[in-house]
């Protein structure tokens, strides 16, 4: 496994409060993980800063074999890292929009833009409600939304904040069946959460940040039982 991501000493502080000091950082490529941690380790922050919606410091940062910053956050990793918030924000037009508006933005249209859209609405199983306003969604379909507006554009590492948070049943279990198929394309996927059912998927890494630092653990079932 070759790493894609590596950041050594990354820092954040609000105010006083020292929120983490994470030596060294690293995600492989098309590997996935489960960030735990309690609420207010810093989880949710740690993602925002891998995809430059919040600043954070660091002494290095290498992605894809090149040395780069964290502060100003490089353009091109825009496209590259991408964060499904768990409370997706979307345009009130229609499920399809919101899915092919990235790629549009990135100059995609006609044919070649109508078929992503229409592949990424089949894979999430929202055919039923392609012309939907989004505001008229479940939780959970917003979720499988969110989760193919992000899919559609082919990052190279998707940030997933508690995908399943705040869903139960049958909502949690269609979108707990879409991460596999996210791993299959190639896509480093990582999940803050608190899920098991996420932190036993097969194949899942496991990383905790704990008082400010990431401690790497076993997977789930390999050497230890603990949550
Ligand atoms: N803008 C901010 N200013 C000051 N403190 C903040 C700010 N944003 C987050 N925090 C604090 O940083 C800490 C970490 O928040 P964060 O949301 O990253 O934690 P988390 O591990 O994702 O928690 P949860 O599991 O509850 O979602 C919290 O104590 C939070 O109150």
């Amino acid at each position: 496994m070759s790493a894609l991501l590596t950041i050594r000493g990354l820092h954040k502080r609000y105010g006083e409060r020292q929120l983490f000091n994470i030596d060294t950082l690293t995600l492989d490529a098309a590997s996935a993980y489960v960030l735990t941690g309690v609420n207010g380790a810093g989880k949710s922050t740690l993602l925002r800063i891998l995809a430059g919606l919040e600043r954070g410091d660091c002494d290095s940062f290498e992605f894809d074999g090149k040395l780069l910053r964290l502060h100003p956050y490089p353009r091109e990793l825009r496209c590259d890292i991408v964060y499904v918030h768990q409370h997706p924000i979307m345009f009130s037009t229609s499920v399809a929009e919101n899915i092919g508006f990235g790629l549009r933005a990135r100059g995609m249209h006609g044919a070649a833009l109508a078929q992503a859209v229409d592949r990424a609405i089949e894979w999430a199983g929202m055919e039923h409600a392609r012309d939907t306003d989004p505001a008229r969604l479940s939780g959970g379909e917003k979720q499988r939304v969110a989760l193919a507006r992000a899919k559609v554009l082919r990052p190279r590492v998707l940030l997933l904040d508690e995908p399943t948070a705040n869903l139960d049943g049958p909502a949690r279990e269609q979108v707990i069946a879409l991460i596999p198929t996210l791993l299959e394309a190639g896509t480093t996927v990582v999940m803050a959460c608190h899920d098991r059912d996420l932190i036993g998927l097969p194949g899942v890494r496991r990383l905790k940040l704990r008082d400010g630092h990431i401690e790497y653990r076993p997977q789930k079932g390999e050497h230890d039982e603990t949550p």
